[in-house]
């Protein structure tokens, strides 16, 4: 195994004994890797071009490089090891290394090399890395005091995803938020969510039939007719609903961006948001624009329309905002403008996420489908022998259908939609020997590699549901929940609900529709390579397929609720 040679920037109090050291014994101290600097120095100072500016940069860099890697020598004689990882290069770290579409399959790469704790800098970012579960449990979760802090993106504020609370450093603000998201979204107030999110399935299925070419943009509006009448009190419209359209478009602008790996191109060059529109290079200033502009429209339109509906409607308004408006009212300010930004926030957060995961976990289930039509005709035989033909699957039926939930579980272990939990920590902590960093260091649960790990999962590359059933057929105690919605203080707190609507639709789906390949004009087979649009989340491109009802089904049957 490599030996680390990386280093986290320094204070200068924590090398001030080093430095009284003479030269020689620096070098002694930094070992073999002070031949990389060596060689390095004497490449610039041997460019005839290195003008007064230039040589100071690099003579800068160098010298930033041999204190991080001083204070390494420090740490390491006091016992205490930053944990492996790939060797870095001066300034950049392991920037070049990572793959900055799809971060999460280098990390997982590493995992083989340097095992289940890695430690990488990215620029000045120092990353640690937990490739297991057992790690993520035992850091994230047991230690949850020092790791629930969220790292610093430089693309979030410009894309004005500073809405969304999921990446709110932790402090008062998040709390309050998260209070708030809490009340509405609790366990057992996601259980009365059930009755709406079979209906919302329904109609969506009803859409499905009519348009079937247009499936993401059904999913899409049965997220958000799940989320945005507990929110907002607002009923979608069955298609091309105006607010719908608004979250897709925000979504679309600013998803891309949003990891710390992207963000590292801002970091770089911050002059990029400041170029002029006609210059070269401008293409990512006015990205952000454009995506900052469509979350002012995501945050305030329709927390306009409760305000005007509050004032205006003789019924009353039943929905998180509407409550919290009531409530805020007993507050002076500045309180009270901590509370309306922390309730835009968190009723922000709840759409973005819903619009995010939900829709991607749906947009996997298909793909899967399509490419493996055994696995929907056996759940079908599933459904057609417990359920029946003449109704539709309610939760009721949820335990007797084993092969049912083992797809659900199949597609978010297949294709995770939250591939890395970012957090960081907020002090230094040592675990099996090696220290973290001290404060503020990235630490990502690679949530990816949990669902690659084949010790686990053999094959994990393909789609199997079986994996997670017994010989008898019974669902195992495997389920990948335990990763795929984060760890620690900072959980998805929207579990339950989200795991009940994708179970609706699943559900709904299978019992009702069939996936094949769609044909070309020849009658040919239209055979596809996936690809996935990659950011904070991950949902699969649009891709050519044919969906259609089963024989007994039909759209009167579907609106009427009964399956014949
Ligand atoms: C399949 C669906 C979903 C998956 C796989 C998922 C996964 C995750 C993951 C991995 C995290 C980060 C946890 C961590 O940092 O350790 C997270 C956080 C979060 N999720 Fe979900 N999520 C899903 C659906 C939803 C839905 C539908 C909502 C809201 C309606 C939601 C709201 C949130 C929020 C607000 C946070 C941030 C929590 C915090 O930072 O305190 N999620 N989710």
């Amino acid at each position: 195994m490599k030996h680390p040679r990386n280093l986290p920037s320094a204070k200068l109090e924590d090398v001030s004994w080093d430095i009284r050291l003479c030269p020689s014994e620096m070098l002694a101290q930094l070992g073999d890797s002070s031949w990389d600097l060596i060689v390095f120095t004497t490449m610039l100072l041997s460019i005839p071009s290195a003008t007064g500016p230039m040589l100071l940069v690099s003579v800068s860099v160098i010298a930033l490089d041999i204190i991080r890697r001083l204070v390494r020598s420090k740490r390491e004689r006091k016992g205490s090891h930053l944990p492996p990882g790939p060797t870095p290069i001066p300034l950049l770290g392991n920037a070049l290394s990572v793959d900055i579409e799809e971060p999460w399959k280098t990390y997982t790469e590493w995992k083989a090399v340097y095992g289940e704790v890695i430690y990488a800098r990215l620029l000045d970012q120092e990353v640690v890395i937990l490739n297991s579960q057992s790690v993520a449990v035992e850091l994230l979760e047991k230690r949850s005091q020092i790791y629930s802090d969220r790292p610093v993106i430089a693309t979030v504020e410009p894309y004005g995803m500073g809405c969304n609370f999921a990446i709110e450093r932790y402090g008062d603000q998040w709390r309050l938020c998260r209070r708030i998201f809490h009340q509405t979204f609790r366990t057992d107030a996601a259980l009365t969510f059930r009755p709406m999110q079979l209906c919302r399935a329904r109609q969506m299925i009803v859409n499905m039939i009519d348009e079937p070419d247009q499936y993401a943009s059904h999913y899409s509006t049965f997220a958000a007719a799940v989320a945005m009448p507990a929110v907002y009190d607002y009923e979608p419209n069955p298609r091309n609903d105006p607010m719908v359209h608004i979250i897709d478009s925000f979504l679309r602008a600013s998803v891309p961006a949003m990891t710390s790996e992207k963000a590292l191109l801002l970091k770089l060059f911050p002059f990029l948001l400041h170029i002029p529109d006609w210059f070269p290079g401008s293409s990512l200033k006015r990205q952000a624009r454009t995506s900052y502009d469509w979350a002012v429209k995501m945050v305030e339109t329709p927390y306009q329309y409760v305000q005007k509906r509050m004032i205006t409607s003789n019924q009353p308004i039943l929905s998180m905002v509407s409550d919290h408006l009531d409530r805020i009212k007993k507050y002076d300010e500045p309180y009270r403008s901590h509370y309306t930004t922390a309730l835009k926030h968190a009723s922000a957060s709840a759409i973005i996420a819903d619009g995010g995961q939900t829709t991607s976990a749906m947009l996997t289930f298909t793909l899967a489908m399509v490419g493996n039509p055994h696995v929907w005709k056996r759940a079908q035989a599933e459904i057609d022998t417990v359920v029946g033909v003449d109704r539709f699957p309610d939760f009721d039926d949820r335990p007797s259908l084993p092969y049912v939930d083992a797809i659900l579980r199949e597609t978010t272990r297949w294709q995770p939609p939250v591939p890395l939990g970012p957090h960081a920590t907020t002090s230094s902590d040592t675990y099996k020997g090696f220290i973290s960093p001290k404060a503020w260091a990235t630490v990502v649960a690679n949530i990816w590699a949990m669902s690659r790990d084949e010790a686990r999962y053999q094959n994990a590359e393909q789609f199997v549901p079986e994996r997670f059933l017994t010989a008898e057929g019974a669902l195992t105690d495997d389920n990948p929940s335990g990763f795929i919605f984060g760890f620690g203080r900072r959980l998805c707190p929207e579990r339950h609900t989200a795991d009940a609507s994708l179970w609706s639709a699943i559900a709904m789906m299978l019992a009702t529709l069939e996936f094949t390949l769609a044909k070309d004009a020849g009658g040919e087979n239209i055979v596809f390579e996936s690809t996935y649009v990659n950011g904070a989340t991950r949902q699969p491109a649009t891709f050519p397929c044919c969906i259609s009802p089963r024989s007994h089904i039909n759209k009167e049957s579907l609106q009427r609720g009964f399956s014949v």
